[in-house]
């Protein structure tokens, strides 16, 4: 792999990227002292960078967000409000790594509304809270005699694309699972100079086959780009049956690294040379269009919605 000498104007320095792909039960405590433990572990193996999944505080599934869900608003919350806020935040200042913290069910402050969210939380080193995207494409979907799906029938969407400065790296963007299906949000934020696309995820045993790898190399592919992608472990006694497949994807849209089902973490340095040299040798970026078609990393696009923490 190459290694840079001079500063890309979008990674300033290498960064360890590093994956959980965790298992998690029913037991909020101990799925957040597991992810401690396995964030800990990331970090003593130099990861700067670490991803954890979708839902990692909880089983994933309509059922069980309204019983998980913690409330986030007004932020800082207390402990009661959201022991996962305050789990997060101390794992990324004793990692002292930042931390996109997967995601976890999120309970709008007014509880008359009833209205839930599928939230990201990502800190800085410090512990600081940096950003928090709420999944803004519910996952709803039916594919007869395989798996209907319906989070909007207990969750809102989030309403903005969300882009975070890692101060000493760089811009990463963050969304969740199905967003990315979704190339204008990966486009948008490629625009906006990002080096790295992070998606915590949890396919399940027919799409993730399908589209899983396939979704991860194409929002690669089409923005030159890092993609990191993060499963939820298998775990075949729950309810809901994760891929897997945690992976991390290069700029010229190779897989390069991929984990199987059970828990694992897996890393890979990400370095500036790479994302410039694939840029130099095919460069989109000065070829497009846009007398022919419009630009949509242009114009109207939310970066900030006024009901999200921080
Ligand atoms: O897009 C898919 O096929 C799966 C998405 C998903 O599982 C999710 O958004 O949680």
């Amino acid at each position: 792999m190459a290694t840079s000498t001079t500063p890309s104007p979008v990674l300033k320095k290498p960064v360890k990227l590093a994956c959980i792909q965790l298992a998690s039960g029913t037991d909020k405590g101990a799925n957040l002292s597991h992810a401690r433990e396995k964030v800990l572990e990331a970090a003593k193996g130099g990861a700067n960078l670490i991803v954890l999944p979708e839902c990692f505080n909880s089983p994933y599934g309509c059922d069980y967000f309204p019983s998980y869900a913690e409330t986030l608003l007004p932020s800082p919350p207390s402990k009661d409000q959201s022991p996962s806020y305050h789990a997060l935040s101390s794992m990324a200042a004793e990692a002292k790594a930042y931390l996109v913290g997967g995601s976890i069910p999120e309970a709008d402050p007014d509880p008359s509304s009833k209205k839930y969210y599928n939230t990201s939380l990502i800190f800085g080193p410090d512990g600081a809270l940096l950003a928090s995207h709420r999944k803004v494409h519910l996952f709803d979907i039916d594919i007869p005699g395989k798996i209907t799906f319906r989070e909007s029938d207990v969750l809102s969407p989030g309403n903005k694309v969300t882009l975070v400065d890692l101060p000493e790296y760089g811009r990463i963007a963050v969304a969740i699972c199905y967003d990315v299906r979704f190339p204008e949000l990966a486009t948008i934020a490629t625009r906006r100079g990002c080096f790295a696309l992070i998606y915590p995820g949890a396919f399940n045993l027919t799409t993730g086959p399908l589209h899983w790898r396939l979704l991860g190399q194409a929002r690669a592919m089409d923005n030159q780009i890092y993609v990191a992608m993060c499963s939820p472990a298998r775990v075949m006694d729950s309810t809901y049956h994760a891929y897997g497949h945690s992976l991390i994807v290069d700029p010229m849209a190779q897989v390069v690294t991929e984990a199987a089902e059970a828990e694992e973490i897996v890393t890979w340095e990400l370095d500036g040379a790479r994302l410039d040299e694939t840029r130099k040798g095919i460069p989109l970026s000065t070829q497009r269009r846009f007398d022919v078609y419009p630009d949509i990393g242009e114009g109207k696009i939310s970066f900030e919605d006024p009901n999200v923490p921080k």
